[in-house]
């Protein structure tokens, strides 16, 4: 039996240590970070997800601002939104939860918040930095999946990892971390023919398409760590249940490790967030504090 990656434990302590992080940065410097959620319309899972975000945010201690617009909301009052929200020295993170109203450019929005406060890892600076192998605020998803697997391998250098999907979210920024932490890495997508015999040859295999059950037992090698990004509704017996991209039951047998759907991915994003949340949080007041010292230099101890 494969081992399982329990998300919701796993969070909890990735949660227990943000509080912990949280309290010092509070008691040291008297500031508490704060996350700024945007929403836009009425979509039932982001409205679930922003829920969710909002609770994990006041358990670890982060203040949070949430703004919710209306469903035909204009660029331009998303804009002035993201602009106030980049101006406010209080605001540590911004997200805009997605996918947005088809009125609206998520491209041009991603590009509009502030650098330095983008929890999302979204914006195309962090996203060059991510790709170049410096310091940066990393998407929540690869980011908690990075943690899931190192809980199973202390190492992953030389390991042979396929990513399955190539979204600007997910596929992409997990295939970057996966090269940074020295992995041999494979994406495929709709594109790529014999995704499954590569996958056989995989010790790592990341499913993020949005396929329900699209990865069978027989796409997995044996010993394989198999994670699975994919939530997808679907209709079993006349109810609605959540299922990966990968097809559990058989593939666990096969595994040596494995993530579930509900439970896995999903609540690693959310802890990952608030992580993110206080990096950014870190860095600003680094920042404020250099500038102070380049306006307001130390005078120069007098020589001789
Ligand atoms: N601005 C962003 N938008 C979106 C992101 C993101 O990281 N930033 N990711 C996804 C949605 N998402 C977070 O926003 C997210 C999805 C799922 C879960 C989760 O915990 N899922 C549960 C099941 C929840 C359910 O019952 O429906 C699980 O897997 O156990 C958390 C966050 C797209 N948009």
């Amino acid at each position: 039996m494969a081992r399982l990656i329990d998300g919701k434990q796993l969070s909890a302590q990735v949660l227990v240590e943000v509080a912990t992080e949280v309290q010092q940065l509070k008691a040291e410097h008297g500031i508490t970070p704060a996350l700024a959620v945007v929403l836009v319309g009425d979509d039932p899972a982001s409205q679930v997800y922003v829920r969710n975000k909002v609770l994990r945010a006041e358990e670890a201690g982060i203040r949070s601002i949430e703004h919710r617009l209306e469903a035909d909301t204009d660029q331009q009052t998303l804009n002035a939104v993201v602009d106030q929200l980049n101006k406010d020295p209080e605001v540590h993170g911004i997200l805009v939860q997605l996918p947005l109203p088809k009125q609206l450019d998520e491209a041009q929005i991603i590009a509009a918040i502030n650098p330095a406060k983008d929890v999302d890892g979204f914006h195309p600076l962090s996203v060059g930095a991510l790709a170049s192998g410096q310091p940066s605020l990393v998407p929540c998803t690869p980011l908690g999946c990075m943690i899931m697997l190192q809980q199973i391998h202390n190492d992953l250098s030389g390991k042979h990892a396929v990513v399955i999907g190539r979204s600007n979210i997910v596929g992409k920024p997990m295939a970057a971390l996966l090269l940074q932490a020295n992995c041999t890495v494979t994406t495929v997508h709709s594109h790529t023919q014999n995704i499954e015999a590569l996958c056989r040859q995989a010790d790592i295999v990341v499913a993020a398409v949005g396929r329900p059950e699209l990865v069978k037992a027989d796409w997995i090698k044996t010993g394989a760590t198999v994670i699975d990004v994919g939530i997808n509704a679907v209709e079993v017996d006349g109810r609605r249940k959540l299922v990966g991209d990968v097809d559990f039951a058989s593939v666990e047998p096969v595994a040596e490790a494995i993530t579930p759907v509900p439970g896995g991915v999903g609540p690693m994003t959310i802890a990952c967030l608030m992580k993110n949340t206080l990096t950014a949080a870190r860095a600003q007041l680094a920042s404020v504090a250099s500038k102070d010292i380049e306006s307001n230099p130390e005078p120069t101890a007098a020589v001789g």
